[in-house]
């Protein structure tokens, strides 16, 4: 733990009736940093993340945001500190131009006439996707022409858009195929280099884990059992460790 820690989890724990969900996580990521959340089925990954993202409130421990303790009354409060999260299901409307789903309850409107001003959304739009490298017909497609990888990437980039903090992704990269997960896990190498967002991303491909991501942690029915650079470790130890209680 450093004073660098965006969002930092200590002792928290979470049940669902008799289930134990989340048990005694200590769990941070620091600004610039992408630490990856690895486990399986049932480990409490989603569960862990509804908790940082305010879905779920823990049973105990607590949450430090900037290194204040904080309760995240619900996800709209998270959002007002800069917590996003981008769920599988993107929430988008297909039907709408892209500049404007990127714009979602973020219009820009004329004051005091309650006109959009369409043009400077379109400009901004065009601007953040090109300053992370996402390449678009035009931005006033409807998003319904994208393709699931072109989505999740306008996704991310109104995550970022908003001022984010913390970017909580939770499988961003399941049922794509090898090129749209690769332009997501590059715009989150670029997000990475500014320096001032953290994210935290599960995935189930361990080699892209390890690729992308600074460090790593294992979520084990509740628990964290590790926690390592990624740069100290490798694709067959994550394996391993994932395998071994089968091996028992
Ligand atoms: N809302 C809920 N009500 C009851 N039980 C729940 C609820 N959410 C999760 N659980 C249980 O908590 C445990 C952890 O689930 P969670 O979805 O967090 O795991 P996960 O690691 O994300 O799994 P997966 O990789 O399969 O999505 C599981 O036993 C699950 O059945």
């Amino acid at each position: 733990m450093t004073d660098t820690d965006m969002i930092r989890a200590e002792h928290v724990r979470k049940r669902f009736g008799p289930v134990t969900a989340i048990q005694d996580v200590n769990l941070h990521v620091r600004k610039g940093e992408i630490l990856g959340l690895i486990g399986d089925n049932g480990a409490g990954k989603s569960t862990l993340i509804k908790i940082l993202t305010g879905y779920h409130q823990p049973d105990g421990g607590q949450l430090f945001f900037e290194g204040e303790p904080i309760h995240l009354r619900s996800v709209v409060h998270a959002r007002s500190l800069g917590i996003e999260t981008v769920f599988q299901d993107l929430a988008m409307i297909d039907d709408l131009p892209v500049y404007l789903n990127l714009h979602l309850n973020k219009e820009l409107v004329h004051r005091p006439l309650p006109f959009l001003r369409r043009k400077e959304m379109r400009r901004k739009a065009r601007e953040a996707l090109d300053s992370i490298g996402i390449t678009i017909g035009s931005v006033t497609d409807p998003v319904s022409q994208l393709s699931g990888g072109q989505r999740q990437a306008i996704a991310v980039a109104r995550s970022v858009f908003s001022d984010a903090k913390v970017l909580l992704l939770d499988e961003p990269l399941a049922a794509m195929g090898a090129k749209e997960g690769g332009l997501i896990l590059r715009l989150l190498m670029q997000l990475k280099e500014r320096g001032d967002l953290a994210i935290i991303l599960i995935a189930h491909n361990y080699s892209q884990i390890v690729d992308v991501c600074d460090r790593v942690n294992l979520l084990q029915h509740g628990t964290i059992t590790f926690d390592k650079a990624s740069k100290d470790t490798s694709v067959a130890e994550l394996l391993d460790l994932v395998h071994a209680e089968y091996r028992l």
